[in-house]
């Protein structure tokens, strides 16, 4: 049987991510910090992984889980992720995005691994020459967040070169959406993502939403992002697995729908997946955003056979809505 170790896989994209690679047969071992993710979301999983709580940058505890499982690969979701709190405090992002995941490259050479899949982002593009962004466009990323998953990237490539470490890096663009089976979903606290805020503001969750600049060079003056199911970029996850596996070259892949969608209309397809208003507020632009992010997918088609299959818009902010007014999986204690 195939071990993995899958770093912050208690997260929002760890999570589905540990749901399909169990399904699919994988012995599972997830490092988490829960920071921010939430044991609980790996116990849905048909075959739960197996959980440890702790640190990417902790050498000791990495070296102790590589002398006990022989991993043929490692899926890296482990990372903070808020790109306006990157702008305030960079220092946290280079050294979780960073730094810490040196220290976790050094463990997996050190026992023979060479195998690594990076979740990557298109925030390391910054704001495009053209659109749709495929894999080419020079990167050029607006903030901290991006240029941690950038430096990242490089020091990758750097060590394919000298030791032969083979990778995948996954840049998605925006996650969204929640298990078809409604059973987990984005669940972050704080929640700072479009989607999940709008369908809050909806149910009376959160009584103000903002958005945030209305006077960008788009139709509406809004900004465009790509929004891309969660469930969907599990299934990369495994292609890109099966692809390594098949002595696929080291390389990027863009994960998106190839459609954009910008603020006012995220926010017209959640009123009417739900039937109601939102109550919505014009504010500055938020620093370090943007303007248009849309993925070119094709070349994750031809080399790994992967495309989005939820297309729709409103069928992805529907699954969400599912998800926000189901049970939270809460059953389970964290
Ligand atoms: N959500 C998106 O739209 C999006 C888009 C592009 C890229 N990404 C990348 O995908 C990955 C997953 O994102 P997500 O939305 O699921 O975020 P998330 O916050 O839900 O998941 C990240 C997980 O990593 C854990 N973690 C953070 N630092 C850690 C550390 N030092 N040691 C151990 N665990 C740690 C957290 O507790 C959390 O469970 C991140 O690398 C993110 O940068 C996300
Ligand atoms: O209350 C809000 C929240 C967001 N937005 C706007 O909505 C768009 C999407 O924002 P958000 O959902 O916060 O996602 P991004 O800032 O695009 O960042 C996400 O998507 C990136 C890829 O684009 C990932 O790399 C990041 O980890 C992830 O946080 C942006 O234009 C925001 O300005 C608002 O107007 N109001």
């Amino acid at each position: 049987m195939t071990t993995i170790l899958v770093t912050g896989g208690a997260g929002y994209i760890g999570s589905h991510t540990c749901k399909l690679l169990g399904s699919e047969g994988f012995q599972v071992v997830v490092l988490d910090s829960l920071e921010y993710g939430h044991q609980k979301s790996l116990h849905i999983s048909d075959k739960k992984p197996v959980f440890v709580q702790g640190d990417i940058g902790d050498r000791k505890l990495l070296e102790g889980l590589f002398e006990k499982y022989a991993f043929d690969a490692v899926v890296h979701f482990a990372a903070y992720t808020y790109v306006s709190e990157s702008v305030k405090e960079p220092g946290k992002y280079y050294l979780n995005n960073f730094s810490k995941p040196l220290t976790l490259l050094d463990v997996i050479l050190k026992y023979g691994c060479k195998k690594f899949i990076l979740s990557s982002t298109c925030a390391t593009y910054g704001n495009p020459d053209y659109i749709p962004i495929d894999e080419k466009h020079p990167q050029r990323p607006l903030n901290p967040y991006g240029w941690s998953k950038y430096f990242l990237e490089q020091a990758i490539k750097d060590y394919h070169l000298a030791h032969g470490l083979s990778f995948v890096f996954l840049r998605y663009f925006n996650a969204s959406g929640a298990s078809e089976d409604g059973l987990i979903g984005e669940d972050h606290d704080p929640e700072t993502h479009l989607i999940p805020l709008v369908l809050k503001n909806i149910k009376g969750e959160v009584p103000e939403l903002k958005v945030f600049g209305k006077d960008y060079p788009t139709e509406d003056g809004t900004c465009i992002r790509d929004y891309i199911h969660v469930e969907d970029l599990a299934n990369a996850h495994l292609k890109a697995l099966l692809y390594l596996d098949r002595k696929g070259k080291s390389t990027a892949f863009n994960l998106g729908t190839g459609t954009g969608y910008s603020v006012l209309e995220v926010i017209k397809a959640s009123e009417s997946v739900t039937g109601k208003k939102a109550a919505y507020s014009f504010a500055p632009r938020r620093e370090g955003d943007a303007v248009s992010l849309i993925a070119d997918p094709s070349k994750a088609l031809e080399d790994l056979g992967w495309k989005a299959s939820w297309t729709d818009l409103q069928e992805i902010i529907r699954s969400a809505w599912s998800w926000e007014n189901g049970p939270k999986n809460g059953s389970y204690a964290d």
